[in-house]
């Protein structure tokens, strides 16, 4: 029986993809990692690379390169750099654009509760989390915050860790 009307291989398979998340200096500070994190577990997305920094002014403009000339980007230099950011990069099947559904509009008074910015932000000046807006730029922003030997390639890790139930009884 077809509950939903059509067989699951008739999905459209896409490509996976890669996108660079980031829990900015407010998230951080009001202990928001662990629960943004799982957002992502929760989806069904892998994490393949995770860090925490201080950005750099220079990072930081090649970062927004889009907004640098914008009257507000001191605003955002300033609340960029004034802790440590989790940068993260997450792996899946359309993974930038549902990062965003999840993250919510820029402003967080204008978000749905249910996203990321709707439940912990009222202010675009504190909006908690970055994800990259197309599959270009997150190529471009995961280049520029991470190594390439800093990403992890699930494929190689062929050891499963999952226990079952009566194996931990041995
Ligand atoms: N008017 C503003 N005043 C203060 N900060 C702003 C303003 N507009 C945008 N910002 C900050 O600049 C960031 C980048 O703006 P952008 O227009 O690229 O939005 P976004 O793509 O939703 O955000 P992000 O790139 O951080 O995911 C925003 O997330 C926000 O923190």
């Amino acid at each position: 029986m077809l509950l939903f009307g059509s067989p699951v291989s008739t999905l459209p398979v896409r490509a996976t993809e890669h996108t660079l998340i980031a829990v900015k200096p407010d998230g951080v500070q009001r202990r928001l990692v662990g629960q943004i994190i799982h957002r992502f577990e929760q989806r069904g997305f892998k994490l393949v690379g995770l860090k925490m920094m201080q950005a750099s002014e220079d990072l930081l403009s090649e970062h927004y390169r889009e907004i640098v000339k914008k009257p507000f980007y001191p605003l955002v230099r300033a609340y960029m750099t004034a802790g440590p950011v989790i940068v993260m990069v997450w792996e899946g099947s359309n993974v930038v654009q549902s990062s965003r559904k999840m993250v919510g509009p820029t402003n967080g008074a204008e978000a749905q509760a249910g996203t990321i910015r709707g439940d912990f932000s009222f202010h675009v000046g504190r909006n908690v989390v970055h994800a990259s807006d197309s599959t270009e730029g997150a190529q471009r922003e995961i280049g520029l915050w991470f190594q390439e030997n800093e990403l992890l390639n699930w494929e190689s890790c062929d050891q499963d860790w999952t226990i079952e139930a009566n194996e931990d009884k041995q």
